[in-house]
């Protein structure tokens, strides 16, 4: 299937750099959110972005120039209906997601494929509550989006094999890897992943240690690139504690609790980078530890 135009639906950090590497790969982007300023920022975002990878001469001014161009911001929801495919790329919250794609169901092309960048909630849930379970698929791609390599690429129980090869074959127009996972909560990456920042607040709550000295012993003692506190913050606390969750309860495993630190955080607000304040608190000049 051609696949020309791709609506990308919630312009946060997973939006803006989904919409900034289709539209370098040659796709026409459009853009929803459901906030003006949010549309603003992601598309300040993606030139400021893209104006780096030019200034290094990773892409042309002239590349650069065409992809900005091919984006599309609007805060109307129907006018993302009849692309070919859409990326649900919204809050991590599964009422928000139904609602979204009920909203879509009547500006929906026939043949629009529907996909979710959620990084842990049942496809085959989201898929049911629409009219296309076997054209809709979990479309995952890691943060931050032009950098990162993977997507995950997650089939709901009815995905037909036309809708996975279309999604296959954007991802390696990318120049990216899929790879596959099945339907179970959080699926790979994030099955792991997160966990591991949750057992990290809970060193933190414990008093194993301290920000710093957490962060930089995973940093130094297991090469990671950032310390698991740091990434939470780059992630989102909201989302980290939204797909722990998840994984409590679709696994039902007491292993998956929730760290209560980070549930406090996320209650103050204090969300990570996108709100200032996380683990670390970004409103000086250098990132300075919490606690
Ligand atoms: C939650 C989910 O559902 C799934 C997920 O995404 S889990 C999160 C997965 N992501 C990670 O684990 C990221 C871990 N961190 C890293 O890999 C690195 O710290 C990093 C790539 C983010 C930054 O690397 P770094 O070497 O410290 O920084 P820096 O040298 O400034 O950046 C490296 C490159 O990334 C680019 N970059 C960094 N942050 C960026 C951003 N937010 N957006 C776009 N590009 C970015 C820089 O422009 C730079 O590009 P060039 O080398 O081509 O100039
Ligand atoms: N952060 C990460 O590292 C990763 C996140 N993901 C997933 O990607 C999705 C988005 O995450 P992320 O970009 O980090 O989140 P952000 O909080 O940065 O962005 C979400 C955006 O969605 C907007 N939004 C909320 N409701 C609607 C709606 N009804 N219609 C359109 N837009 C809406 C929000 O607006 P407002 O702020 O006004 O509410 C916000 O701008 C989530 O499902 C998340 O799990 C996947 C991979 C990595």
């Amino acid at each position: 299937m051609e696949i020309g135009t791709i609506g990308v639906i919630g312009a946060g950090q997973m939006g803006n750099g989904i919409a900034h590497v289709m539209a370098l790969a040659g796709y026409d982007v459009v853009l929803n959110d459901i906030n003006q300023e949010v549309l603003d920022a992601a598309m300040a975002r993606i030139e400021k972005n893209m104006g780096r990878q030019a200034g290094r001469g990773a892409i042309s001014e002239e590349d650069m120039v065409a992809a900005l161009g091919r984006i599309r911001l609007t805060l109307d929801q129907a006018e993302v209906g009849p692309s070919d495919l859409i990326i649900e790329a919204a809050t991590e919250r599964e009422d928000i997601k139904n609602k979204i794609f009920e909203g879509l169901a009547p500006h929906l092309a026939e043949h629009t494929i529907l996909t979710s960048n959620t990084s842990s909630i049942s496809i085959t849930r989201l898929a049911s509550r629409t009219d296309r379970p076997e054209r809709f698929m979990g479309f995952h791609f890691m943060n931050p989006v032009p950098v990162m390599k993977l997507v995950e690429l997650i089939r709901g129980i009815a995905t037909d094999e036309a809708t996975y090869n279309a999604c296959l074959g954007i991802v390696e127009s990318l120049g990216k890897t899929a790879s596959s996972s099945e339907d179970y909560p959080a699926f790979i990456v994030n099955r792991i992943l997160i966990p591991m920042i949750n057992e990290a607040a809970y060193a933190l709550y414990e008093g194993v240690g301290n920000v710093a000295s957490i962060d930089n012993a995973m940093k130094l003692g297991a090469n990671h690139p950032m310390g698991p506190l740091e990434l939470g913050d780059f992630i989102g606390l909201d989302t980290c504690l939204a797909i722990m969750h998840v994984l409590h309860d679709g696994l039902a495993d007491t292993k998956y609790r929730p760290c209560p630190l980070l549930t406090k955080y996320v209650e103050a607000g204090w969300l990570g980078r996108k709100a200032g304040r996380g683990f670390y608190d970004y409103r000086g000049e250098v990132p300075v530890p919490t606690r």
